[in-house]
């Protein structure tokens, strides 16, 4: 399965600075590619505009130094604010290079292209209020607002507010995409991000959610081949029913619904008491517990027969509920590579709070669990135990509605059943269940979703 663009910590970044400068790259010569795409993005970008650069004390702000030379040596109308002097060796060469003024920050007037080189993967405090106040000022004046690797005042590694932030336009990425450019509530502020290559290899287990390739049917298919999913069914019907739509609309040849009816005529509906003899079937390649599930004792009872199954298992809502109830002990119960689906409440009641980023828990949770683990949102993070974490980008918000969950559910069952590892088929499923709100544009129902599948499949074909 293809992997996306590699993120990196803030340390990692400075790990893959630190090597590409024992292989012979300077410091300067970086500062001086990263100031150079900082440049050519706000010639393009703002269209000739008059431009106003902030930079910062460390290197970020030495990146806007650069850039602003650069810009007018392109011919730019450019100025360049900053709020203290240049303090790494390397901003302070650069700033030898810039040869107009320096305006105080506080006092500096607006231009319509504003860009933001005050702190980027070195911030490590809150800024302070009067520089948090001009940054809030001139971005809300411009036009146009670009920050410089990541907008000042947010924390690299968590995508946390460490001040009051604007919304920019466009992120220009230095190197490697940051967790700070996919997590909440920081990914929202970045606006557009692009990635600058400044010469920096950089590699990371943590990665971009990609699109998938999946592979049409052939002429030795058939529907036990394509992949056979049962769904079970619960107190609330209309949860299963969607998760089990969502299945079939995903690709899979078989779908049973046990306990459950309606739907399209294609899903095969049977009675709840059918799932010790559907679990033991040996065509059987997934099943997916939770969506509707009550968390009673009738519940307890068919979430413990999936838990003794072999079947692959995706599990979601009301199992994720049952096994919270049971404690720390029932993760170590969960059958081999299963998928576990939770949102925020979910995960804090099977996981406790964590620490760090969501990655860093999303990681932590499946290397605790045995389990690949979609910590869903509208930054959703996928982890598998072997230290794979996959993250994915601008999700719709219009997916805050309820039923998208169970729809999710039934399409990484699917990708399972279809023959993908369980990472593979979290990652699958989360990128078709994008893709097809992405289709469904603003104000649909989970109902939907399913009817955009096909095009977000053909999508990846
Ligand atoms: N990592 C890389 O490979 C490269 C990084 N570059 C740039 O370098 C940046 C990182 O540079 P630095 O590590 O110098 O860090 P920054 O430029 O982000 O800021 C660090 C400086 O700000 C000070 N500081 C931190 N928080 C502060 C606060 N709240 N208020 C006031 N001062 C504060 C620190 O004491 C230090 O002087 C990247 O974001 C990128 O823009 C590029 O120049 C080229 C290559
Ligand atoms: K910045």
């Amino acid at each position: 399965m293809s992997r996306g663009r590699a993120i990196l910590t803030a340390a990692a970044m400075r790990a893959a600075e630190d090597r590409a400068i024992a292989r012979g790259a300077s410091v300067e010569s970086l500062m001086a590619r990263a100031g150079k795409a900082v440049a050519e993005a706000a010639w393009r970008f703002g269209g000739g505009r008059p431009v106003l650069i902030l930079c910062g004390p460390g290197n970020n702000g030495g990146d806007g130094y650069v850039a602003a030379r650069v810009l007018k040596a392109l011919g730019a109308n450019v100025r360049v604010a900053a709020p203290c002097d240049p303090q790494s060796e390397a901003a302070i060469q650069a700033r030898r290079g810039w040869d107009g003024p320096v305006e105080p920050l506080t006092d500096t007037t607006p231009a319509p292209m504003l860009v933001d080189a005050l702190f980027g993967t070195g911030l490590s405090r809150p800024l302070q209020p009067d520089v948090a106040d001009a940054l809030m000022r001139l971005v809300s004046r411009a036009h146009l607002a670009l920050a410089v690797d990541l907008p000042s005042g947010l924390a690299t590694d968590t995508g946390a507010l460490l001040a009051p932030v604007p919304h920019f336009s466009l992120t220009l990425a230095l190197g490697a995409l940051k967790p700070v450019h996919l997590l909440q509530p920081a990914a929202h502020l970045c606006g557009a991000v692009r990635v600058a290559d400044i010469g920096i290899a950089t590699e990371s287990l943590i990665t971009e959610l990609a699109r998938p390739h999946l592979a049409a049917p052939g002429p030795a298919d058939h529907k036990y081949s394509r992949g056979f999913v049962a769904v079970v069914g619960g107190g609330m019907p209309g949860a299963a029913r969607l998760s089990a739509t969502a299945a079939l609309r995903a690709g899979s040849g078989m779908v049973k619904l046990l306990g459950g009816q309606g739907g399209p005529d294609a899903l095969v509906c049977r009675p709840i008491e059918e799932l010790a003899a559907t679990l033991a079937d040996k065509r059987l390649n997934a099943v997916v517990i939770g969506p509707g599930l009550s968390p009673d004792a009738a519940g307890r009872s068919l979430l413990d027969q999936v838990m003794a199954g072999r079947a692959p298992a995706v599990m979601d809502a009301g199992a994720l509920r049952l096994i919270g109830d049971m404690g720390a002990e029932a993760l170590k119960g969960l059958p081999a590579m299963a998928i576990l689906t939770p949102h925020d409440g979910e995960f804090e009641s099977l996981f406790g709070k964590g620490q760090g980023s969501k990655i860093d828990r999303a990681g932590q949770a499946a290397a605790a669990s045995g389990a690949v683990i979609v910590f869903k949102g509208a930054d959703t993070v996928i982890a598998s135990p072997d230290g794979q974490i996959a993250v994915a980008p601008d999700a719709s918000a219009w997916l805050s509605t309820g039923g998208t969950g169970d729809v999710l559910a039934g399409i990484v069952a699917a990708m399972r059943a279809r023959g993908l590892d369980a990472f593979d088929a979290a990652c699958a499923g989360v990128w078709l269940h994008g893709d097809a709100a992405r289709r469904a544009g603003p104000a649909f129902v989970a109902d939907d979703l399913a009817n955009h599948l096909p095009a977000a499949i053909a999508a990846c074909l």
